[in-house]
């Protein structure tokens, strides 16, 4: 049975934990959905990854179009996510023209990094029905505003930004909030403040699901590697059994542990 929005609802009510990976083509991503990971990311971290830049802007809406088109191709049965990437979602004539081109593509939903200055673009799509997730905390699409690649909503005040944020762009219809690099505690909250599915990466393992990007969890990290990133490669002797184990220990949350989590 094909993942949908509904299914991440379901899992939420549960309490059980939902496992994300980011793929860029047509076999990782056959391979990760036969895993058994219900939503696929075609990230913007491509950009860093596959094409070697120090940060995720210079990709383009071309580059994503061509990705979700490879993804799509491979997907069987997984949620299919695409990243919208640096600026075109600027204005929201822009987000309604590029995000529909990614639906054609293959994607079921988009993802935009912001706070609430995207309140109306959120309500735009959603009206306009392309599901939407609301991208918090460290979002690498600001790294020149913030300086580097930084742990967000570390203080009383910007975590109470964030949680007031979230519940924000929920009620402009976010159908998903995904939080990168905020303390357990912070994204535990924000898990329980809204009633959206919350992904983490970096946020603990109190999030309604969790994400990685692929290449991190088969240790083939170039640069520095972030404290969240865990091998999942090292423990078994193939991809496919990598990418199960990576599944299973989210669904059973003993990934991330305290060693991949950034505390208060
Ligand atoms: N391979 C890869 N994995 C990713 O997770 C990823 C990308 N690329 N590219 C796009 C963004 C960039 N990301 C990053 C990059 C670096 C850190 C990092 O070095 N974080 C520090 C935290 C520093 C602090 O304490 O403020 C760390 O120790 O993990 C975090 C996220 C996450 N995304
Ligand atoms: C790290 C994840 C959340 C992402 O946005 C990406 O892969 O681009
Ligand atoms: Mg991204």
């Amino acid at each position: 049975m094909a993942v949908t929005i509904n299914t991440l609802r379901e899992f939420k009510q549960k309490g059980e934990a939902f496992a994300a990976l980011t793929s860029y083509d047509a076999t990782f991503s056959q391979v990760v959905s036969e895993a058994g990971v219900h939503v696929i990311l075609i990230g913007d971290s491509l950009g860093m990854v596959l094409q070697g830049h120090d940060s995720t802007l210079p990709v383009t809406m071309d580059q994503m179009v061509y990705h979700v088109t490879c993804v799509s191709k491979g997907n069987r049965g997984s949620l299919i996510m695409a990243d919208m990437p640096f600026m075109s979602y600027g204005t929201i004539e822009a987000a309604l023209e590029n995000a529909a081109e990614l639906m054609r593509a293959g994607a079921h939903m988009v993802k935009l990094e912001g706070t609430d200055w995207m309140k109306d673009t959120i309500s735009a799509l959603s009206e306009r029905g392309v599901p939407v997730c609301a991208h918090l905390g460290l979002t690498p699409q600001f790294v020149n505003k913030f300086g580097g690649y930084k742990v967000q909503g570390r203080d009383e005040k910007a975590a109470e930004m964030m949680i007031e944020h979230a519940c924000e762009l929920e009620s402009a219809g976010a159908d998903l909030i995904l939080l990168e690099c905020v303390p357990a505690p912070l994204a535990a909250r924000i898990s329980q403040a809204v009633r959206a599915p919350v992904i983490g990466i970096g946020a603990g393992s109190d999030t309604d699901g969790q994400v990685l990007v692929l290449h991190d969890m088969l240790g083939i990290t170039t640069g520095r590697k972030p404290r969240f990133v865990k091998n999942f490669l090292a423990e078994t002797s193939s991809v496919q059994e990598a990418i199960e184990a990576y599944v299973k220990a989210v669904g059973e949350r003993t990934f991330p542990a305290e060693e991949h989590t950034f505390k208060a």
